[in-house]
């Protein structure tokens, strides 16, 4: 079953002065299950695609299909609950709310679903571990380094483990050490059941994916399987 399917999909940022077409007829399906990396240059429009996916912007033009459904057909509240059951995100710019500890920014997406207190308790320090984090679980995210915010970032991403998982350079400020940690979390992630698409500007990173799309200018240039690397 594909989990997204576009067809020519367009989307145009538009200022009094400019006009950009981000995306130019992207037409693309990831099926259930898979790992796919999404590269190609500074501006290509990666995040653009991502942030449309994300339900978090609207295309100009073409369709979008996700979890089998065309978007254009949900409500702005199906679209928000839809955002909280189905899909995580991890942002270039981590998105962490500033006045909550990283224990409750890890937290956030469980208390939407109603998870109660002990298993929440119980997902988060999991998923802190995996992230290494769990002696700075108290401290708020500006009491924290780039790279610490990054994971938690991914760690409030994947604890409700979502059917879909869109990471924005996931690794973009990490060492490689702590880069391997999110990938592994990644991957872990992904053998248990969920789709991920990860945007990445790095070859060795594209090597976790079973599959890389690379755009250029807002189109689809080319698609390969890991055993064409
Ligand atoms: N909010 C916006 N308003 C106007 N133009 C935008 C906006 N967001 C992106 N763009 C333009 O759309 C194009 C695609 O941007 P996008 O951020 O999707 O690229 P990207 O491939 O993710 O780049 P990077 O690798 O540098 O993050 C670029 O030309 C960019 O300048």
């Amino acid at each position: 079953m594909f989990i997204i399917k576009t067809e020519n999909l367009e989307k145009v940022y538009r200022t009094e002065e400019v006009q950009t077409k981000a995306l130019n007829h992207v037409s693309l399906t990831v099926e259930q299950g898979e790992f796919v990396a999404i590269m190609g240059p500074s501006g290509c429009g990666k995040s653009t695609l991502l942030n449309l996916l994300g339900l978090l912007d609207e295309p100009d033009g073409g369709s979008l299909q996700l979890l089998g459904t065309e978007t254009s057909r949900y409500s702005e509240r199906q679209r928000a609950e839809l955002r909280k059951r189905s899909l995580g995100f991890v942002f270039q710019s981590f998105n962490l709310i500033d006045e909550l500890t990283v224990f409750e920014n890890v937290e956030l997406p469980l208390r939407y679903l109603g998870v109660g207190a002990a298993e929440r308790r119980q997902r988060v320090e999991q998923v802190l571990e995996k992230m290494q984090l769990l002696h700075r679980r108290n401290h708020f995210p500006l009491q924290l380094s780039g790279g610490q915010q990054q994971r938690v970032a991914v760690a409030r991403a994947v604890v409700n483990a979502p059917p879909l998982l869109l990471a924005d350079e996931p690794t973009g400020n990490l060492d490689s050490a702590s880069g391997h940690d999110v990938l592994g979390l990644l991957t872990e992630l992904n053998e248990a059941g969920t789709t991920v698409l990860m945007v990445t500007h790095s070859e060795h990173d594209a090597r976790y994916a079973r599959r890389v799309i690379r755009l250029l200018d807002g189109q689809v240039v080319l698609e390969h399987s890991r055993s064409q690397f």
